[in-house]
């Protein structure tokens, strides 16, 4: 039998006399024993029962039946019989000495079991690096093997122009060469932190790293602006590993470890999942390489097990995650948000986006618990002698707010002004973002530092962008044209919606082109995959990611060459986001607007605005995009192959269709217990059938759904043909000298792709 109990009674029972006591002991004997020697379990309750008032908490205890002895009329418990009495009572000597109690048949809580092999591990791992500490003593003194390795442009130039582009994903593969890192002497960095960026070859700090570094280090507020892949993420992970390295690395007091191993030092949040975790493999990373340094991190994301996330974060140093399961975390658990609360650093990545539309409730949420715990404990009574010293402590452990972006835009001034309908694409100037986010974020300084590395453009200085007109119903040729333009280059192409995502990925995959679709309906896993897959240096060099947005922000994946927008963006700062998948640490890359005619007025001003030199005074608007002509011989010469492709595609996109929703409707049909036939239920009219709105789509859904197997193999055939030739340009079937063919080039089976024959004009771009 269980029982549960208000933990104040427990409170009063801890005042009984030793009289009772000895008569609870007496009892025992008799396996009969009192409210105070049980061993009462405390329940968890959730952080928002912490407001309930006069309520204390609870208490619970299994596995004991309750006796009622007459004479004192208290309360008495008798351990059941076929339980365990050792984890029931309390843990006294008596009970210790108890021959027969079984402990590891009642300590099988699986939870305590995982805890304690993390525990386990922990203890591995700690030894581990005490014991490369012991092997290479020298890594504690020497910031890095000073090597005459300097890469080349590393002198002279801009801080950006130096860095040369080094993904992350090129650390997967162990590192064995360190580099000379004196470029960043003058940011104050400790040695532990500077053998790490040694052995990462990150020879120089970029502009925001070398701008932002000081400041958080010497404690202040940050709101960080600058170019697409220009470093922000190490603009933080640096200072906070520094913290962590002064705090809970061998430098810190034990005084210190102790009280602060039991909370977070950093939060760090991010609008999607897969920046989430980037940044935690890239901090991750970071912390890997640099010696005494084991800091934990927890990954608190959306479509991954809750439980383990929960668990992680029970003893996490970093925590970073996406303000949804971040919120659903901290306020289902217990304690949470008052741990959180004393963060020492609140990091908002893609901070405009975090604060706008879609996330910005739970983000609200998160600022305003963090914040509400933090004035109960300054409104506690007056602090005793110990409370004091701990104060001091806090003190110094005073939240930083550190907020990045490449773009703070003006919706999000429309939004936090309560007038959120207005949908503008222009991006903010320096005092008006400032000014903003100082009236929701709780920053601790009056003035936080607003460092803004490209005040004229957000966008990186490698990338060409240029913008490709055709018709409206031309641009799947188009984009497949332009990716036949370009052999073995790894391209990122944006649409607006996930239904085209889907629908190009298909389409491109049936003309042969190793596509990969990423998009918010795709389950956690399989968004994950994609990413992977398309990010590995194993991938086909061709390979194309069709995403939306949700791969627009933050994604850093090694070696894009070429992002295409499909879809025109809808905003200033998305194209600015999308454009930055490519040409990041300094490296080049190209950009390409797909656009139909009437796009064409409304690309030019939102380009216009991204290029607008606003630190100028009145803004000088350039359309800075190219204009690339493909050669339309090579475009209506692709043609029949993307008619085949498209067939193929709608009719198995319809198949699948009709299949999902034939489904849902028989297992609709089942829960209400009648007998489901589908060509009866359109017969009645359950579907329409190509009269009124919408008709006629369903109406060509049905026509390209009924596609036969056979015809299916045929039309995949007849594919399959088209595609094992190369497409012939310039060179007439009777006389192969005419047009602009090299005939040399050719008799040596050359043309500038694979897929064409003869010499395509290359675009100059
Ligand atoms: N000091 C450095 N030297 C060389 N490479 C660096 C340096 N710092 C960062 N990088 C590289 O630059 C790439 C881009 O960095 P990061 O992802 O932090 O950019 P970002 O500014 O956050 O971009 P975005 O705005 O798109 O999120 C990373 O792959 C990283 O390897």
């Amino acid at each position: 039998m269980g029982m549960k109990r208000g933990r104040e009674s427990r409170n009063l029972a801890k005042k009984a006399s030793k009289k009772q006591r000895v008569e609870d002991t007496v009892d025992n004997a008799e396996g009969i024993v009192g409210i105070d020697d049980l061993n009462w379990q405390t329940v968890q309750l959730p952080d928002r029962l912490g407001d309930i008032g006069g309520f204390f908490g609870l208490e619970e205890i299994d596995g004991v039946d309750i006796i009622k002895p007459e004479s004192s009329g208290q309360i008495k418990f008798k351990v059941a019989a076929d339980k365990p009495t050792k984890s029931i009572l309390k843990k006294t000597e008596h009970a210790d000495e108890t021959p027969n109690d079984n402990i590891e048949e009642w300590s099988g809580f699986s939870d305590g079991e995982e805890q304690e092999v993390e525990a386990q591990k922990k203890q591995k791992t700690k030894k581990k690096s005490e014991y490369a500490k012991q092997k290479n003593p020298a890594d504690e003194k020497k910031p890095a093997a000073k090597k005459e390795q300097r890469q080349p442009n590393a002198k002279g130039g801009k801080p950006d122009e130096k860095i040369q582009s080094l993904p992350f994903t090129a650390l997967d593969e162990e590192v064995e060469d360190e580099v000379d890192v004196s470029a960043w002497d003058s940011l104050g960095l400790s040695p532990a932190l500077q053998t790490s960026l040694s052995k990462l070859k990150f020879s120089t700090p970029s502009t925001i790293q070398q701008a932002v570094i000081p400041e958080v280090l010497a404690g202040h507020d940050v709101v960080g602006k600058a170019s697409t892949g220009s470093g922000k993420t190490l603009a933080f992970g640096i200072p906070i590993l520094e913290y962590y390295l002064g705090t809970r690395g061998q430098h810190g007091t034990p005084k210190e470890k102790k009280k602060k191993e039991s909370q977070p030092i950093a939060l760090i949040l991010s609008p999607t999942r897969e920046l989430a975790h980037q940044l935690a493999k890239h901090i991750g990373t970071l912390n890997s390489h640099t010696p005494a340094a084991n800091a934990r991190i927890a990954l608190l994301t959306g479509g991954l097990a809750i439980q383990k996330q929960q668990r992680l974060l029970a003893d996490a140093d970093i925590v970073i995650g996406t303000p949804g399961r971040v919120w659903e975390i901290l306020s289902s658990g217990t304690g949470l948000i008052q741990r959180m609360s004393r963060v020492k650093y609140l990091v908002l990545d893609e901070a405009d986006r975090l604060l706008s539309d879609g996330h910005y409730k739970e983000l609200e949420e998160i600022l305003d618990a963090l914040d509400r715990k933090e004035d109960n404990e300054e409104a506690e009574d007056s602090p005793s002698e110990s409370e004091e010293d701990e104060e001091k402590e806090d003190a110094t452990v005073a939240r930083q707010t550190l907020v990045f972006s490449a773009t703070f835009h003006k919706g999000l001034q429309q939004k936090l002004s309560g007038k959120g309908k207005f949908m503008s694409s222009d991006l903010m100037n320096k005092s008006e973002s400032m000014e903003y986010l100082l009236r929701k974020l709780k920053f601790r300084e009056e003035k936080p530092k607003f460092i803004d590395v490209n005040p004229i453009s957000q966008m990186a200085q490698g990338l060409k962008e240029g913008i490709l007109e055709c018709g409206a119903i031309q641009k799947d040729l188009y984009l497949y044209t332009l990716l036949l333009y370009h052999p073995n280059h790894r391209c990122l192409v944006f649409a607006n919606s996930i239904s085209s995502v889907r629908r190009l990925s298909q389409l491109l995959q049936n003309l042969g082109i190793p596509a990969l679709a990423l998009h918010s309906s795709m389950e956690q896993k399989a968004r994950l995959r994609s990413v992977e897959r398309f990010s590995s240096p194993d991938a086909d060099p061709s390979s194309v990611l069709v995403a939306t947005d949700v791969a627009a922000r933050g994604l850093d994946i090694k070696g894009i060459d070429m992002v295409i927008h499909y879809h025109v963006p809808r905003t200033a700062d998305m194209y600015v986001h999308r454009s930055g998948r490519t040409a990041r640490a300094g490296a080049s890359g190209k950009s390409v607007l797909i656009c139909a005619p009437d796009e064409v007025v409304g690309v030019a001003r939102l380009v216009g605005k991204v290029h607008a030199q606003a630190e100028a005074g009145a803004p000088t608007k350039r359309n800075p995009l190219e204009s690339l002509e493909l050669d339309r011989r090579v475009v209506s010469r692709v043609k029949p192959r993307m008619t085949l492709a498209k067939k193929i595609t709608e009719s198995t996109l319809a198949k699948e269709k009709i299949s999902s929703e034939d489904n849902w409707l028989r297992n609709a049909a089942e829960e209400l217990g009648v007998d489901y036939d589908s060509e009866e239920f359109e017969k009645q009219g359950g579907k329409a059938k190509g009269r009124g709105r919408g008709g006629g789509r369903l109406q060509k859904e049905k026509e390209a759904g009924s596609i036969t197997k056979a015809e299916m193999a045929g039309l995949r055939a007849e594919l399959k043909q088209l595609l094992s030739k190369r497409i012939n340009i310039g060179i007439s079937e009777r006389y192969i000298t005419a047009g602009r063919v090299n005939v040399e080039s050719l008799l040596r089976g050359e043309g500038n792709n694979k897929a064409f024959i003869g010499l395509v004009d290359k675009l100059e771009f």
